[in-house]
């Protein structure tokens, strides 16, 4: 399956030499190579903090002169509510049941699967055989495997080697996979489809520095393919050689960020991404993973997370992942999230009188001196690792020079990160009140206040990148706040058991 008869492979020849609509000038295509090579050297530049943003506007500037060189040579539109019915007919001639779900469109969510029937939590719902996924391997046995074969960046890189097969396939005339592809969305609204003012809205969040990585990430891939596709032997079959724009490379990459799987290899030694049509329609909400693969059956196996209803909406969960993975990833953000987390950047400044010292009981920790933490939503916002550190952090010479003098147990590594089990009642107010701080710092630095969020969002006429920008600095405010407040009164009860100890 997957791969092509000599037919088959000469009409992938047919689509590359007929792209419909417009055909770029010689003087077009000189012009579009400048701009091509411009990204790449502009992609080489790893920017720093603070130029970052000014850094995004300028790729965004060169992509945007490509977009419009390549105005009118993308892929033309999908038309999703008309596919369905075929796609359903395709998937049941594969051997798919699809007695327990239907498509169906939702608010906030696009497209999903709502029950048929009352579904009992743990029951399955959709088996999907392997025969109909798209993956690495099927991807090697198409007309993309001989450039597979010679390219070192798609070896290691099976996610861009996915994308590039699913636009391949979306310009093959005849593609097996036509019925799935053409109940894909047209767009989505992970990052990559933000524009500088949009990406502004995430000023003071972490996320913002990320999303401008991604993007760089994409537009480089987007470049060196580009070039790749004009000069290599092995690309002259493939039906977007000439019509490989950045717009549908956007697509393709934010169909497999936003969609894919990963399963076992037909012998289960190795793992591999796969696009499972149908499986994919499922949106996300708390829980546990509830999707396994069935090696003997060949096939990917879905149970239901909770008991649902007919006609309820089926709901999966896509893993622990925070608001700004969700964002970054998926292209949404789920408020309701029990396991959001925020980064924070923490180290030990060269110029601490106790560097050296913090330094080595932190390398007997596992900790490095400058990394991210995380802290959470929830109870208990600050986990192990973080505790340990801030303790390391605020220690004293003489703590240091105690635990720097023994081989650490496990045992003394693991009360480091207890929350409960404090080094000395000044170690543990000095790290309570660093944090405090912190995160009163990390607040200030966002240019609206969580209420004015709320009030924002009130408003109907918001773009839905404005929203999830606005939706995710929301969640993090609230997670800074909280963790605060958290670290004012573990620092007010440090004080509180002192002055009951003196009082005794
Ligand atoms: C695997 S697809 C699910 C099907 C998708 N809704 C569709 O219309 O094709 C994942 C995408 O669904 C949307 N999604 C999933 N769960 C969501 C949720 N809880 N809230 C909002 N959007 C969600 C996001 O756009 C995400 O990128």
């Amino acid at each position: 399956m997957g791969k092509k008869s000599k037919k088959q492979k000469d009409s992938g020849k047919r689509a590359a030499a007929s792209v419909e609509g417009k055909e770029l000038s010689k003087q077009q295509k000189k012009q579009l190579m400048e701009l091509v090579t411009q990204l790449l050297q502009t992609c080489m530049v790893i920017p720093d903090g603070p130029k970052e943003y000014e850094y995004f506007v300028e790729l965004h500037s060169i992509v945007g002169k490509i977009r419009a060189l390549q105005d009118g040579l993308s892929c033309p539109p999908l038309d999703r509510e008309k596919a369905i019915p075929e796609f359903l007919e395709w998937v049941r001639k594969h051997g798919v049941d699809t007695s327990a779900v239907e498509i169906t469109s939702f608010p906030d969510c696009g497209y999903g699967l709502q029950a048929t029937k009352d579904l009992k939590e743990t029951d399955p719902f959709l088996t999907i055989p392997r025969k109909v996924m798209m993956t690495t391997g099927t991807a090697k046995e198409s007309l993309l495997g001989p450039l597979i074969e010679e390219d070192q960046i798609l070896q290691a890189m099976p996610s861009v080697v996915l994308a590039l097969h699913v636009l391949c396939e979306r310009r093959q005339p005849d593609s097996f996979w036509e019925p799935y592809i053409n109940i894909l969305p047209n767009e989505y609204t992970t990052p990559l489809y933000f524009s500088p003012e949009e990406l502004l809205q995430l000023k003071g969040s972490p996320a913002q520095s990320d999303c401008i990585k991604q993007y760089r990430n994409i537009a480089r891939q987007y470049a060196c393919f580009y070039r790749v596709f004009q000069t290599s032997q092995n690309a002259e079959k493939l039906p977007i050689k000439d019509c490989f724009t950045f717009d549908d490379y956007r697509w393709a990459v934010s169909t497999v960020m936003t969609r894919q799987n990963q399963i076992p290899t037909p012998d289960g030694s190795k793992i591999t991404f796969a696009l499972i049509p149908m499986w994919d329609m499922c949106n996300h909400c708390n829980g546990t993973i509830t999707t396994d693969y069935n090696l003997e059956k060949d096939c990917s196996e879905c149970f239901a997370l909770r008991n649902f209803q007919a006609k309820e909406q089926i709901f999966i969960f896509y893993g622990a992942r925070s608001n700004a993975e969700l964002l970054i990833h998926n292209g949404f953000v789920y408020p309701e999230n029990e396991l959001d987390r925020i980064a924070i950047r923490l180290g030990i400044s060269k110029g601490d009188p106790l560097y050296e010292q913090k330094n080595e009981l932190l390398k007997k920790l596992g900790l490095s001196v400058l990394r991210n933490f995380y802290i959470h939503t929830g109870m208990i916002p600050v986990d192990p690792q973080l505790m340990a550190f801030l303790r390391v952090f605020c220690m004293s010479e003489e703590n240091l020079k105690e635990l720097n003098s023994k081989e650490l147990s496990e045992a003394d590594a693991d009360r480091l990160g207890d929350i409960d089990f404090p080094v000395s009642e000044e170690n543990e107010e000095k790290a309570w009140a660093f944090l405090q701080t912190r995160t009163a710092l990390l607040l200030r630095a966002y240019e609206t206040s969580e209420e004015e969020d709320i009030e924002l969002l009130k408003k109907e006429d918001m773009n839905i990148h404005e929203r999830l920008a606005v939706q995710l600095r929301m969640c993090e405010k609230r997670i800074l706040k909280a963790t605060q407040t958290y670290a004012g009164e573990r620092k007010a009860s440090v004080k509180g058991d002192k002055s009951e100890t003196a009082a005794a």
